[in-house]
Parts: structure tokens; sequence; C-alpha cells
């Protein structure tokens, strides 16, 4: 018989925050993928994945990887955070079933439903604005910001005035969560001056009447949180649902761009939408990397790991896993794409995430019923950035 024998991680050269790595991924997973089970990344003295059943078995093990360290590079445990952990996403149970269930509540279907005329509304008038001049949009800008930007500041109940800081603030969450690199640097250039929209539009007198955010405030009033408490609940729905959703809408529009019979199908059949969301998620990954803590010695694929390191899990690799996907790197609406991690999985799993399909499909639907070709009116600029993939222009022409 013979003994499995646990072997420790094998090192490789790999920069995920490189721009070489940032702007051609792929063979960068592969790379990954191949070398081992599980990589040491000695540039960053942290551990790696990017096979789809340990991406999975990494977010489905809570206890031996925990989030309360954090869910970037920087170890809460050795270094301190650039702001207050956030209550859900860098916590860990029991704190976590508890602060994840309120905003649970506030994201439930009852609440979406209330709110589909009004983004179905939204996004007619903004796919007719741009038809208006023609149809040449800067899509990431005119579509993929300003759509979330209005639907769901305002479901949120956000002050009108500012709002821009709420993708420059996306920008310090996300880029906060790689190394302290020039992108971390930079989006931290101006941090006071967007925290210091931030910060006072979370409380309960800048939040509009009915709105998501007072939601959160109610479970003060039951004796659950203190308001400071709902206050950084409420961080978290403006740090996780505006530059994702806004990324996920610019590669939405990107890979019908790239393949137009992708249209034709949706165009023929606005049903499929909802699988059109879910296989530009599994191809594209808006969310690409997370990390997460051991607080054991153990192992995993058979690669011992030591306690209180880092292992960054790539969600973008497991999404086009051959060992998982059928050619991986098609994209095909029609797929069957359950299981996918793009929202990850497990119980932090994206709480978001009817939300985020409510907002995207809105605005799908607005387009398929007008749209007839998504042309490409320009070469697209993939954004540099330490954890989000997404296009930082892509100029387009829509067909009426
Ligand atoms: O609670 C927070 O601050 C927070 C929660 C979730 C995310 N997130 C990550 C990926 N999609 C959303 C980001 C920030």
């Amino acid at each position: 018989m013979s003994v499995a024998t646990s072997t420790t991680a094998t090192e490789l050269d790999l920069d995920p925050f490189s721009a070489d790595y940032i702007l051609n991924p792929y063979p960068q997973h592969e790379r990954l993928r191949s070398k081992a089970p599980v990589v040491w990344l000695e540039r960053y003295k942290c551990y790696a994945t990017g096979r789809y059943e340990l991406v999975r078995a990494v977010l489905e093990d809570p206890v031996t990887f925990c989030s309360g360290a954090g869910v970037g590079l920087g170890n809460f445990n050795k270094e301190p955070p650039w702001r207050v952990p956030s209550m859900v996403l860098e916590t860990d149970p029991p704190n976590h079933t508890r602060n994840r269930a309120v905003i649970s509540r506030a994201l439930s279907p009852a609440t979406l439903r209330s709110l589909r005329d009004r983004f179905e509304r939204e996004a007619q008038a903004l796919v007719e604005r741009v038809l208006a001049v023609g149809g040449t949009t800067e899509a990431v800008k005119d579509l993929g910001e300003a759509f979330p930007l209005k639907v769901f500041a305002d479901a949120v109940g956000l002050r009108e005035d500012g709002r821009e800081n709420l993708i420059a603030y996306g920008n310090m969450v996300f880029n906060g969560m790689g190394p302290r690199n020039a992108l971390y640097e930079q989006a931290m250039a101006n941090a006071d001056a967007v925290n210091a929209w931030v910060w006072p539009a979370c409380q309960k007198e800048a939040l509009a009447p009915g709105g998501l955010g007072l939601k959160i405030f109610e479970a003060v009033d039951s004796g659950l949180f203190s308001e400071l408490e709902a206050a950084t609940l409420v961080r978290s729905f403006l740090s996780a649902g505006i530059d994702t959703t806004a990324n996920a809408i610019g590669l939405l529009l990107h890979c019908f761009a790239r393949f137009p019979e992708q249209w034709d199908l949706l165009v023929g059949d606005p049903s499929l939408s909802r699988g059109a969301f879910d296989e530009v998620l599994r191809l594209e990954s808006p969310f690409q990397t997370f990390f997460r803590t051991t607080t054991k010695d153990t192992e995993l694929g058979g690669v011992r790991l030591g306690v209180n390191e880092k292992i960054m899990v790539s969600l973008g690799s497991a999404n086009r896993d051959p060992n998982r996907w059928d050619a991986p790197e098609t994209f095909d609406i029609r797929r069957a794409t359950t299981g996918h991690v793009a929202f990850g999985a497990g119980i932090h799993g994206c709480v978001g995430q009817m939300m985020a399909r409510l907002e995207v499909e809105s605005l799908l639907r607005a387009l398929v019923s007008r749209v007839r070709r998504v042309e490409s009116a320009g070469e697209p600029r993939w954004m540099l950035h330490n954890t989000l993939r997404g296009l930082e222009s892509l100029p387009l022409r829509l067909i009426a």
C-alpha cells in the first residue's frame, strides 16, 4: 500500500501583480496550475494555487483558511490594515455569520424584486441616451460605471453629490489587497479626500429613507449593533458594490464585441441573459485573486503549508482550469457555468451576487431590446490593477 507522502511547496517565480502578468494572465495561470498543486511565491512570501479543485477547497474551509487576517496579501496578524477591517469580508464565524445575516437580509429577494422596475427603467434610459448620440460610447465610463453609480448607489440611499469617490474608493479597497506596489500607492494617493467623503456617507443621517443603508441601521434599533458597526456594515456596500459590477459590465460588452455571433444568439433569445452573465464571469473573472491565512500547519493537494501563512487563490485561473471546463478559453453563453468561482464559494460567497445579477441583467435586456450589434470603435485598454480585471477604456459603437 503506498503511503501518500506530503511534500513542501515548490517555488515558482510568478509575479501576479506585474504588468506582464496582468496584461496576459492566461499563460501565467497555466504555469501556476501545472507547476504543482500549491506553489510558494518567494517574491511575496505566500503560497498560491490556481487549480479549480484546490481553490474551492480553500474557500470552503474557512476554519483552516481564515479571513480574519485579511483577504489580501497583507497579514493583519503581522501588519495593521490600512482601514478598519470589514465586518463581513475580513471576519470569521461567529461574528461573520451574525454580520453577514444583516447584509443578506437587506439584500433579500423581496427587496431585489422591489428594485427591478426602477433598474430596468434606468437601464432603458441609459441605452437611449447612448443611442441618441449615434451609439458611439466610451463603454466603461458611460455604461460600466454610470449604471451602478446610479442604480446601486440610489438603492443604498447614498447622497447624489460626490459619487465619483465610490470609484476611487473601490480602487483603494481592491488595489489595497495587493502588495504595496505602484498600483497600491497610486490608489491610495488621495485616500484622505476619498475617506472624507465615504465615511460621512455611511452615517445614518446621510442615508435616504427606504434605502438599503437605513435597513442596516434598523439592526441598531433592535439592539444587535452599535451605530458605528452599522456604518461600517454600510461601508461594505460602498466598498463592494460599484467597481466589481462596473468592471463586469465592461468585460461583458468586450466579450460581445469580440464574439458577435453570441450577441446574435442573445438577441434571438433574451432569456439567455442570465447564463450570458455567468459565462462572462467565468471567462474573465472580474475579481481575480483572493487570499486566505492558514490557522494551523496543514496540507493542501499533498503539499504541506505552515501556520499563519498567506495563500493566494486565483479565481481567474480556476475559472479556466481545463481539468474542470471544456474549451475554457471559448465564450459560449449556453455553457453550463454552474460551479464557477467568480463570486467566490463557501460562507464568504458573494452576498451581493443577486444584486449584481439584477443590475447586469437589467442593462443587458435593455441593450438586447434596442441594439442589433455591439461593435468595437477602437483599441480597448486594459486596466492595471492588483485585484480586479477590467478595461480602462472600451470604445464601442452600439448599432440600433
Ligand atoms: O466589506 C467590504 O468592505 C467588502 C466586501 C466585499 C468585497 N468584495 C470582494 C469581491 N467582491 C466584493 C469588497 C469589500
